[in-house]
């Protein structure tokens, strides 16, 4: 190298430039500029690929672009200028439909594209940015490309890239920003290498790859490597035009493809299940020493489709998976999160209703915030319709097919309100097993009286899932040393002294080498459950109930039981899964039946086996809504003519300060549920009792809601619980039913005004 001359060298650098875009016009000064500042070094100015000469010539344009400084979000529009990706051509996020036509394919790769500013997510200042041109319709081509480029020295990068992560992980954003360029570059290269945790074929193979022409869209004017696993590697830096055999290469790319959609592993019974049925055919992601990192998602699509602004999809991804989901599923991944983004990109340019395929939508106007979060809300639902096997003489179906012509109409409205979804499409169950295999063990349905066949539909989770505000805060960082056991390993059963976990309830496991509830702790709960008058009780400065049934002036808070907690290991501590203290997190593990009761009851549950006194029966699961949504939701199920199930988590209400709404949480399985959801009421003394259990949380805010049976249980015998209604309130938030629970202490048959409806009847 050192041998060659200045204008050899020139002109070297003066082409790779050109490769990235530059022109040779514009790039001649700054090298001129660079050469003499490193005191006629060229080392300096080759070094990574030509790398500060790129950067040069980028702080150069952004000088003379920008003179408001960085952070100058009100500038010109910039998408559809051609100069504006040179300007920016790495920090911003793309879309592009299957057909560009007005793309300059010779010199400009990233031109001319409907443009999304990431300076602006989440925002409504897009407008500027944006322009007003509408976004490219797919006139005759399948695919969709929405393809994220970003570059690790730029802070609109880093505002992309910590949008991702701050929602997912709840990571600083204004930290990140302010970090130094090399720091963001390598933050970039984990992003595209590290969080996708998926296995990834050949890596090393990926890594050496070199570059080929391979797989170029010259139409779209993005590197359209080969998507799949099996395809062949292309490592091209990102900003390149399509590659051309006879022009020298910059080295220094890697490229790494991620699996097709159809490959990711999106987990049993999660939200991510859906994925599967994503319209996304390939996700791609590439990264370039330059530390740009450009991610592209390939979506099937109909010729209608027409491509939705970023910000309407990112917004509706959030959604779906940060609003409703604040719990992550385990099996939550980028991979799946980027197939998300496919299914949201298809949906919203599919959906001609709405607006959010504009420009100005993006800039916010002509729509509200209220009416956008409303539509990406309520669209998709997490869980699929249950899928019918053996009800009636029909045979297994998949819930699609299970759609008369008619039911699949609605199929459209029922994906915007997952509730009404269950009432049009009515999913029938599996009567062999309820849970369709969510359960360790096989649920079965019957009725010995030729009555209705089916209970009514809902969909079975075996988790609970939130319905839309609810606020749960479950992050690792929140459980300190107090609260897991990281030292122990085995089953903290056996070890000499009890861990950290048992410190609940006070330093002695709850639970017995058997796996049971020790007598003396369930004892004590069963107590507090039939005499809540002799036990304490929390009473709420302001409480949430009455707030949300009478907002102006709340009745004084009634009282909420000061509860016994169980607490499990979970995941940061150190012990196994067959652990003795993790019982409920393994899930149902006794034989049950739902069954018709014919008591006037409805469907009961009932255990197969006989079952010792203390056995874990199943957790109480559904949909976590606030008081104020449960409350709506009573409302407008009586309007329905349907009672809600709801149980409230209310063990820590009274201990807090004034609960904000969306802490104060309850449970309720009218929707999704699971077995728990068939439980009957009986007066005193059931045979089963709630517990709190802490599973992922350190606190008593958020709960699991386990069943124990308080004595010995007959195989066949029904299980039912005291649900703690007062029959004489008419204000508690299960409607009080006639009782027919049969005990001898039964509160509600001694009520006279019910027992003389109950004669009646
Ligand atoms: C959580 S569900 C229990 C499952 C319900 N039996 C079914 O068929 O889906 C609660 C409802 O069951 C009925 N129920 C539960 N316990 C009862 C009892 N002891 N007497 C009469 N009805 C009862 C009431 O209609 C109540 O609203």
């Amino acid at each position: 190298m050192g041998s060659r001359s200045n204008t050899e060298r020139a002109k070297k650098a003066l082409d790779a430039m050109k490769q990235l875009g530059f022109s040779k016009k514009e790039s001649t000064p700054v090298l001129r500029g660079l050469h003499k500042l490193f005191g006629g070094n060229w080392e300096p100015i080759e070094d990574e690929c030509y790398r500060a000469l790129a950067d040069a010539i980028l702080d150069r344009r952004q000088e003379t672009a920008s003179p408001a400084g960085d952070g100058d979000q009100d500038q010109e529009p910039r998408g559809c200028m051609p100069d504006d990706d040179h300007r920016q051509p790495l920090t911003s996020l793309a879309v592009c439909g299957g057909s560009c036509d007005t793309y300059n394919e010779t010199d400009e790769p990233l031109t001319k594209r409907p443009r999304f500013n990431s300076t602006n997510l989440g925002t409504h200042q897009m407008g500027t940015s944006l322009g007003t041109q509408s976004p490219p319709s797919v006139a005759d081509g399948q695919d969709a490309t929405v393809a994220i480029s970003a570059h690790g020295a730029s802070p609109q990068s880093t505002r992309l890239q910590t949008r991702a992560s701050t929602r997912l992980r709840q990571a600083s954003s204004v930290a990140a920003h302010k970090r130094p360029r090399q720091m963001m570059d390598e933050d970039f290269q984990h992003a595209a290498f590290l969080r996708e945790p998926k296995p990834e074929p050949d890596m090393d193979a990926i890594q050496d790859s070199t570059v080929t022409s391979h797989g170029s869209n010259p139409q779209l004017g993005l590197v359209d490597h080969p998507l799949n696993a099996s395809s062949s590697r292309v490592a091209l830096p990102l900003a390149l035009p399509p590659p051309d055999q006879n022009v020298p290469q910059i080295s220094g790319m890697k490229n790494r493809t991620v699996q097709p959609c159809s490959m990711v592993n999106t987990g049993k019974g999660s939200a991510v299940d859906n994925i599967q049925e994503a319209p996304c055919l390939d996700i791609d992601v590439a990264s370039s020493t330059l530390g740009e990192v450009k991610m592209s998602l390939k979506c099937n699509v109909d010729p209608k489709f027409r491509m939705p602004t970023l910000e309407a999809v990112f917004k509706m991804v959030e959604d779906k998976y940060l609003h409703s989901y604040k719990i992550l599923p385990p099996e939550f991944s980028i991979g799946s999160l980027m197939n998300e983004i496919c299914q949201c990109v298809v949906q919203l340019g599919s959906d001609h209703t709405g607006d959010h395929n504009t420009e100005s939508d993006a800039a916010g106007n002509g729509r509200s915030s209220q009416s956008q979060n409303e539509s990406m809300t309520d669209n998709i639902p997490f869980v699929k319709p249950i899928a019918c096997e053996n009800c009636g003489n029909r045979k297994f179906r998949s819930a699609e097919e299970s759609l008369s012509v008619e039911d699949s109409e609605n199929l459209v409205d029922a994906r915007q309100q997952p509730h009404l979804a269950l009432a049009k499409l009515k999913p029938i169950h599996d009567l062999t097993d309820i849970s369709k295999g969510e359960e360790r063990v096989r649920i079965p349905v019957v009725n010995e009286f030729a009555s209705e066949k089916c209970p009514p539909p809902f969909y079975y989770i075996r988790g609970n899932l939130v319905f839309q505000n609810a606020y749960i805060n479950i992050s690792v960082a929140r459980i300190g040393d107090e609260d897991c056991c990281a030292d122990c390993s085995g089953n903290c059963l056996s070890a000499p002294i009890t861990c950290a976990c048992a410190r609940e309830t006070g330093g002695e496991y709850a639970y017995t080498v058997e796996g049971l509830v020790r007598t003396a702790f369930l004892d004590e709960c069963v107590s507090k459950n039939r005499f809540p008058e002799k036990h304490h009780r929390f009473f709420c400065k302001s409480c949430p109930l009455e707030r949300s049934r009478n907002e102006a002036s709340p009745e004084p808070c009634r009282g909420h039981l000061a509860r016994k907690f169980i607490k499990e290991c979970w995941s940061k501590c150190g012990c196994n899964m067959q652990c003795g203290n993790r019982v409920v997190q393994r899930g149902i593990a006794c034989n049950l039946q739902v069954f018709f009761t014919g008591e006037g009851k409805g469907w009961g549950l009932r255990t197969l086996d006989e079952l010792p006194k203390g056995a874990f029966v199943c957790e109480y699961v559904g949909e976590v809504l606030t008081n104020t949504e449960l409350h709506e939701r009573t409302v407008e199920n009586m309007n329905n003519g349907k009672h809600t199930c709801p149980v409230l988590l209310d063990a820590d209400w009274g201990s807090e300060g004034v609960l904000k709404d969306e802490e104060a949480l309850s449970l309720d399985s009218t929707f999704y549920g699971n077995v728990g959801r068939f439980i009957n009421h009986r007066c005193y003394d059931a045979n089963i009792v709630e517990i709190p259990v802490e599973v992922e949380t350190p606190d008593h805010h958020y709960y699991h809601l386990a069943f124990f049976t308080t004595k010995k249980v007959e195989a066949f015998e029904e299980l039912t619980w005291d649900y703690g209604i007062d029959f004489d309130d008419d204000k508690h938030s299960v409607k009080a039913f006639i009782c027919l629970c049969g005990s001898r202490y039964c509160r509600g048959r001694r009520h006279p005004r019910k027992r003389g409806k109950a004669a009646a009847k």
